[in-house]
Order: C-alpha cells, then sequence, then structure tokens
C-alpha cells in the first residue's frame, strides 16, 4: 500500500550519513578503504568519506555493484559482484575497509561482496572490516552479518531521494513535487536527439500567421537598398547593424525599425523585401503567410499607399503561382491617432480586393485597443478580418479589450492573457488564436529566459498557440528557427509540436476546404516520419 512507504528526503539522508561518519569516527575504526555498495551506497559512501576526511582521516575509496539473479535452483537469488579489480590490486591484510550502504535488508549484497573479496585477496584480505548502513532492518536479515553501525531500525518499505521507477506519478506528485514538476515531460521521449527534432520541424508543414514585412529587412538589403536609392543610414556596417540589435524593451527596437524603413522606397524595393521574405520561408516550409504591413510607416515620410501596397501584392502574387498562398493585413501604428487610422482606412479603400484584415501594432502601453473601436468597427463593416496585438507588454485587460471593444478575431502575442485565468478559460472555450513569437518575445524581454516561455502553459491551458517570427530580421531567426528555439527550451513533445503546426493552419484566414487540405498535408508527413 502507498501509504505504508516512507519517504526519505536528499537532505535527511545527507544529514544521517554524516551522523553514520560521526559513528564511525566515534569508534575508533579508521578506514584505509571506504567501499559504497553501487547504487543506494554511494551517496551514502560519498558523505562518510567526506566527513572522515574534514577530521584528518584519509582513505582510498570506490563503488562496486552487486546485482541478483535467479540461481538455477529458481529458489534463493545469487548475488553477482562487479568491479572488484582496483580493491584486488590495492588491499593488504592490514588494511580497515568499510562497506557502506544505504539499507542492510535481506544483507545479501553485502555477504556476497565479502565473499567473493575474500576469495580474490585470499591473504591479502584486510582482517578489519566494518559495515556501515543508514537503515537496518533486522527482520529482513538472511545472513550471519549485522551491520556494525547504522542510524535508524526500520521496517518500512523506504523510499530513497533519487528513486522514481514504481512509483506512480500520484506518489511522485505527492511526495517528490519538485521531481514532479521535472518528471512531468520525460526528454526527448519521440526524438531522438535536438537534431532530429529540428529536422522534424525543418519540413513540417506550416502557416506563418505574425510576420510584419518590414521587419524582414535583413541588414544587407538595408545596406543594399540604402544604396541604390541614395538614403544615408548611421551604420558603417553590416556587422555593425546587427551589433545594434539589442534591446530591453518594445519601443527600443520600434525605433530602429522604423529608422530602417527609411531605405524602403519604390515598388521594386516593396517587391523585393517580399519577395525575399517568401523565398526564405518557403524554405522554413511554410504553405501558408499572413503578412502584416505597416503604411504609416512609409505614406507619412512621403512614400505613397500604391507604391507600398504594389510591390508587397506582386510578390505575393509571383508566390502563389508556386503554391505558397497568403492574407494581407494593414497595420495600425497605435502610437498614431485613430484619425490617422481612419484616413489610413480611407487610404486603403482601393486595394480592397488585396487587403484581408487590418490589425493593431506599435507601442502597446497607453494606448489600449479601445483607442480604435470606431476604425475597427468600420474595418468589419467593409467585410475585413481584425486582429490587433495584445499582452505583449500590455496587461490582460488590453486583450479583454481587443475582444470586448474591437472584436479581433485573432490575438497577436496574448502572453500576458496568463495572468488571468478566466481570460485563459475564455479564450480557450472561443478557440481564439494567439500568434506567439517566441524569439521576439526573448529578444525584447517579454521573457528573460526561452526556458520560461509561456508556450508550453497555452498549450496546457487548450489555447490555439501558433509559433512565428514576427520581426526575423530583428530577433535572429525565421519561422522554423523560433520552432526549435522553444522546442529546445521547453523540451516540446512531437505531438505538441504538430499540434502548433495544425493551429497555424486552423487559426488562419483560410476556408475550410483549404484548411482541410494542409491538415491533411500535416498527417501526411508525420505518417512518414514514422
Ligand atoms: N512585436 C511588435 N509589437 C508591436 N508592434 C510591432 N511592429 C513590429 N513588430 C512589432
Ligand atoms: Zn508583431
Amino acid at each position: 500500500m502507498a501509504d505504508d512507504k516512507v519517504y526519505i528526503s536528499a537532505n535527511e539522508l545527507l544529514a544521517d550519513s554524516f551522523r553514520l561518519g560521526n559513528m564511525v569516527l566515534e569508534s575508533g575504526f579508521a578506514p584505509t578503504h571506504l567501499v559504497g555498495i553501487w547504487r543506494g551506497g554511494a551517496p551514502v559512501g560519498i558523505a562518510v568519506q567526506e566527513l572522515l576526511e574534514y577530521h584528518g582521516v584519509v582513505c582510498d575509496h570506490i563503488a562496486v555493484r552487486t546485482s541478483s539473479y535467479s540461481g538455477i535452483d529458481q529458489q534463493t537469488p545469487e548475488v553477482r559482484v562487479f568491479a572488484l579489480g582496483y580493491l584486488i590490486d590495492t588491499l593488504g591484510p592490514d588494511d580497515r575497509l568499510l562497506v557502506i550502504d544505504d539499507v542492510f535488508d535481506s544483507g545479501r549484497s553485502i555477504e556476497a561482496f565479502l565473499r567473493e573479496l575474500a576469495l580474490r585477496c585470499r591473504h591479502n584480505m584486510p582482517r578489519g572490516v566494518r559495515i556501515a548502513t543508514v537503515y537496518y532492518k533486522p527482520t529482513r536479515n538472511r545472513t550471519a552479518l549485522k551491520p556494525d553501525f547504522f542510524v535508524h531500525q526500520s521496517d518500512a518499505w523506504l523510499v530513497f531521494p533519487h528513486e522514481v521507477n514504481g512509483l506512480t506519478l500520484d506518489e511522485i506528485r505527492r511526495h517528490k513535487p519538485e521531481a514532479a514538476a521535472i518528471l512531468q515531460r520525460a526528454p526527448m521521449t519521440d526524438f531522438a536527439s535536438a537534431v532530429d527534432r529540428a529536422d522534424f520541424i525543418a519540413g513540417l508543414p506550416k502557416a506563418e500567421l505574425h510576420l510584419h514585412i518590414e521587419g524582414s529587412l535583413e541588414p544587407e538589403m538595408l545596406f543594399a537598398l540604402a544604396k541604390r536609392n541614395a538614403v544615408a543610414i548611421p551604420f558603417e556596417s553590416v556587422e555593425a547593424v546587427r551589433a545594434a540589435y539589442e534591446f530591453s524593451n518594445l519601443q527600443d527596437f520600434l525605433d530602429i525599425y522604423y529608422q530602417g524603413m527609411s531605405v524602403l522606397q519604390t515598388e521594386q524595393d516593396f517587391f523585393d523585401l517580399t519577395a525575399a521574405y517568401l523565398a526564405r520561408a518557403e524554405a522554413d516550409a511554410v504553405r501558408h503567410v499572413e503578412i502584416f504591413f505597416d503604411p504609416q510607416g512609409h505614406t507619412e515620410r512621403g512614400v505613397a499607399f500604391a507604391v507600398v501596397i504594389g510591390g508587397i501584392a506582386r510578390a505575393l502574387d509571383a508566390a502563389r503561382a508556386r503554391g505558397v498562398t497568403s492574407r494581407l493585413i494593414m497595420c495600425f501604428l497605435r502610437h498614431l491617432d485613430e484619425a490617422a487610422a481612419e484616413a489610413t482606412l480611407d487610404e486603403a479603400l482601393p486595394y480592397l480586393a488585396v487587403i484581408d484584415g487590418v490589425g493593431l501594432d506599435s507601442s502597446e502601453v497607453g494606448h489600449p485597443p479601445a483607442k480604435f473601436a470606431r476604425v475597427f468597427a468600420r474595418a468589419r463593416a467593409l467585410g475585413l478580418k481584425l486582429v490587433a496585438h495584445a499582452g505583449e507588454e500590455g496587461p490582460p485587460a488590453y486583450v479583454h479589450e481587443a475582444l470586448d471593444v474591437l472584436g479581433v478575431d485573432r490575438i497577436d502575442h496574448g502572453n500576458r492573457a496568463l495572468e488571468d485565468a478566466a481570460l485563459v478559460a475564455r479564450l480557450a472555450t472561443g478557440g481564439m488564436c494567439l500568434t506567439v513569437c517566441p524569439l521576439s518575445n526573448h529578444k525584447l524581454c517579454v521573457v528573460d529566459d526561452l526556458a520560461a516561455h509561456p508556450l508550453r502553459r497555452m498549450l496546457d491551458a487548450g489555447l490555439v498557440a501558433t509559433v512565428n517570427s514576427d520581426d526575423p530580421a530583428y530577433f535572429g531567426g525565421y519561422v522554423n528557427a523560433n520552432f526549435v528555439a522553444v522546442a529546445d527550451a521547453l523540451d516540446l513533445r512531437r505531438d505538441e509540436i504538430v499540434a502548433l503546426a495544425r493551429n497555424s493552419f486552423a487559426g488562419s484566414f483560410l476556408g475550410e476546404t483549404d484548411k482541410a487540405r494542409h491538415l491533411a498535408a500535416i498527417d501526411a508527413y508525420v505518417a512518414q516520419a514514422g
């Protein structure tokens, strides 16, 4: 029965091991050799040896292993002893041997060890031998031996600190909560290595739903376009640009991001930018993209709306011919006022055939979704899809507002929604897709460490989370790099990675037939990957 078990903590065992060492010391027995019986005797032996040495009793020390097997008569188990060579080579008759185990139960291990050692050492077998153990179970002793030193006498079923095999998950949770937190996910359960997992991710069909096209402007293209358009930029080299990409928050990044846009001047520039991203996405097995663009970042510096949308749409058309489908989402810059967003929507009216939705980006805190209630309502009336960045840096209340006031179809980021349990339940029940961006979150210090990224918690909570690159040129990687980084950090299982890819199509603005086709392609990929 589970309740008969006595769970020993690591600290208790260490303290008892030191107590055992003290007993040896006080007895006046000063071993020249200390042997821990692998496995349980090893940590005890280390602590005893450490304590003895602390008090000036220096001895040689090693672990040996015994193992039980059924003998010919199948009744009494025999015990085999391994790794005696070192002891046989070094022991002499005048040595003093201390044998240590965590528990003296049937006594058969130590008996077999001493018998085998005596047989093989012959006249070199030490005359002085002592046995020390933390727990002694006299009622189970099947030998003529008994420990010279022990700390506790017990009949209980002992569970040592390292033991997890043979325990139920419930027992581990109740008695070893720290272990449960770590063991919940068996590491690399379904991939042989991190490289295998990365290979699996590389070919997995996926959609990208959160990508600012201006954020895919690589430093090389920044330089090339600066030269082509004779625009001055405050960087000497590509390396200097990359070195400047150190951010401590969203605003740090946005300042550089808007500055970088200045090199985008002509329709061809927007085509080249978009085509380069699409080629990169294709290489990551991206089959469908939903791209954000920031027209206000261009029109306010004199680049016509038609130039921006013309170049982007031409590149999307070219990719569609190669089988990569897309949607285009026009974002309003939330640090500007709603009137500016309204004017931008007016400018977009002639291009609604190529614009599928509107979004809300830029500096979040201080610019809540409700600031754009009217322009979003108008966009909805025009038949456009609605998305908004919310809960990236802003509080859960902004996510509520995006849902309640704007009526969005998708939340971009949404990390901080996890601070509000009712909100999480609402997002889960409504099947609301979150476009999560792990490397972005790390680069912008939304999370200190990818190992603490909320993606795992989102999946566990049943949220439709997806993995995206946000601004890959600035944050260190495209969509597969995001998958790999977060999968490594959170040790994501195959089914979780597949769920993320499935969510990317399920949460997209594709029609049901296309979604089903992509989900079937994922199934086929998983099946052939074995
Ligand atoms: N991660 C982000 N958050 C808000 N606005 C953005 N514009 C580009 N990337 C952004
Ligand atoms: Zn974004």
